[in-house]
């Protein structure tokens, strides 16, 4: 099952793959076709009713594998306002192949074509709202005509993801639907078809350039929205926590603060004067300190525990304290994974362990991605929460999905790194799903530390990928 949200980025993952959205189109419309061949009997007519997105550019791909029957290809709206370039050239190759085509300039002008099989390729999951015209005229047309209704991709002014009709909508006896089936077609009271698309496995599996289409934001969007994160970090080091926290506000948060022990909290504001820093009493993170945290943790989005936290046997104590008790979202990261399996908690939590920490852990690793993927995978459902276990290849995975980042260079084995992903991860994690937020931190991390190489070699420092974060998230996408 696919929601249209992914749906759209695994699409752009598997054009940055090399499988870019034409021949996608081209495998959509000949899918079609052969659904079309196997109901409809020789010498029938066929009457494709085509929208000017790109859902009608697959039906413009079908009529051309259709050539043994008569078919009639009426394209709703004028030809100038295709609205995309693939649908649009496949519109142009009907022409020069002098194709049967009209267009239907408005829903006075419609009339439909008697036909034994009719293709509804008006609108797919582009619809927003209930159908305009001439789209709803031409969706009761459709309803009253004595044909099979073939759908492309989802009936005509359903939702592909809820299965709801705003108005009227297209009556399909099947629906032929691409890649994977869509949660709102179970509503639907026709015979839904799946039909491969090629688009490779890896464009899901793989994090890639469409995962970043989760970081749009709202114009309308205000304070706030962008999540709020406390790091409850540092003690023995300062650098780590205030790499995390300054990771975090370039990953997008809208407040980071930190909580660590006085002794360090000067250190660390000095680092950054955008990050709130309060200190508790000592030198090292305790039990006595745990209420403190946990109101503190309140107005968190996402907290990220670990980072300098150091392993003294009082930390490690007062981390499954606050475990015990927070019920909201966490990272935990560095020497606070140890607490994390022998606590009982409600928190949803984002574990970022590198492969030594997870086996510290109780897990297993090996050093094929693959069979590394499923035992993170067993583990993570084991543990009942996500894991992103760090590697060459990054896998993430709460048990039920897995992705793979692929993004990085052997320069990041360096220290700090690790903290900056979790600054990423908790920026991310305060808005979106742990898996979402572990996947595209683990590949925006990557990004940066791989511009940072480009652009000097080896040798770099952990901070100086934090200055990459923002180029990485949203450099150059329309945002
Ligand atoms: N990977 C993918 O996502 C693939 C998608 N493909 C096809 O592309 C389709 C999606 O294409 P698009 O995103 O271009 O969207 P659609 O073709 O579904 O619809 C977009 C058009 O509909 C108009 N529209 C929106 N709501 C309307 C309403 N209520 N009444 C009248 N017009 C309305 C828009 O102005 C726009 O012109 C899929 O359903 C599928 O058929 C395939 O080509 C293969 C790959
Ligand atoms: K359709």
């Amino acid at each position: 099952m696919i929601t249209s949200d992914r749906m759209a980025q695994v699409d752009e993952n598997a054009a940055a793959l090399g499988a870019p959205r034409k021949q996608l189109m081209e495998s959509s419309g000949n899918a079609v076709a052969r659904f079309v061949r196997d109901v409809a009997r020789p010498g029938d007519r066929i009457a494709v009713v085509a929208g000017r997105g790109n859902n009608g550019g697959d039906a413009f791909v079908a009529a051309r594998f259709l050539d043994e029957f008569e078919v009639t290809t009426l394209l709703l709206g004028r030809a100038d306002a295709i609205s995309t370039d693939i649908a649009r050239e496949n519109w142009d190759a009907l022409q020069q192949a002098e194709y049967d085509t009209r267009e239907v300039r408005d829903s006075t002008a419609l009339s439909l074509p008697d036909a034994d099989v009719v293709v509804d390729a008006m609108l797919g999951t582009g619809v927003t709202g209930a159908l305009r015209e001439p789209e709803a005229t031409a969706a009761r047309a459709i309803n009253d005509a004595d044909a099979t209704v073939v759908a492309v991709d989802v009936p005509s002014g359903v939702d592909a993801d809820t299965g709801e009709a705003a108005g009227v909508a297209v009556e399909a006896d099947h629906v032929v639907t691409f890649h994977d089936a869509k949660p709102g077609l179970g509503d639907v009271d026709a015979a839904v078809t799946v039909a491969d698309i090629g688009i490779p496995e890896a464009a899901e599996t793989f994090v890639g350039p469409g995962d970043l289409r989760v970081l749009s934001r709202d114009p309308m969007a205000h304070k706030g929205d962008f999540g709020e994160v406390l790091v409850v970090g540092g003690g023995p080091y300062t650098g780590a926590p205030a790499l995390s926290a300054q990771a975090a506000m370039r990953a997008g948060a809208d407040l980071v603060r930190v909580a660590c022990p006085a002794s360090v909290a000067d250190t660390i504001q000095g680092y950054e004067e955008g990050l709130i820093v309060r200190g508790f009493g000592g030198e090292l993170l305790r039990p006595s300190h745990v209420d403190q945290l946990l109101d503190a943790a309140v107005d968190a989005d996402c907290v990220l525990v670990g980072p300098g936290l150091g392993r003294a046997e009082g930390t490690l104590s007062a981390v499954r304290e606050f475990l015990a008790e927070y019920d909201g979202r966490a990272v935990v990261d560095a020497d606070a994974l140890r607490a994390v399996p022998d606590v009982d908690t409600d928190a949803d939590l984002l574990c970022t362990p590198h492969q030594g920490e997870l086996v510290a852990m109780g897990g297993q690793t090996d050093d094929d991605w693959e069979t590394r993927a499923d035992l993170v995978a067993d583990f993570a459902a084991d543990l009942g929460g996500t894991l992103l276990v760090k590697s060459a290849y990054d896998v993430v995975s709460d048990g039920e999905t897995t992705r793979v980042n692929r993004t990085g260079n052997p320069g990041m084995t360096v220290g700090g790194t690790g903290d900056v992903l979790a600054g990423i991860c908790a920026a991310l994690a305060s808005t979106h799903d742990p898996v979402t937020a572990g996947s595209v931190a683990a590949y925006v991390n990557g990004l940066a530390g791989d511009a940072v190489v480009d652009e000097q070699g080896y040798g770099l420092f952990a901070s100086d990928l934090l200055a990459e974060i923002p180029h990485a998230m949203w450099g150059g996408r329309d945002v």
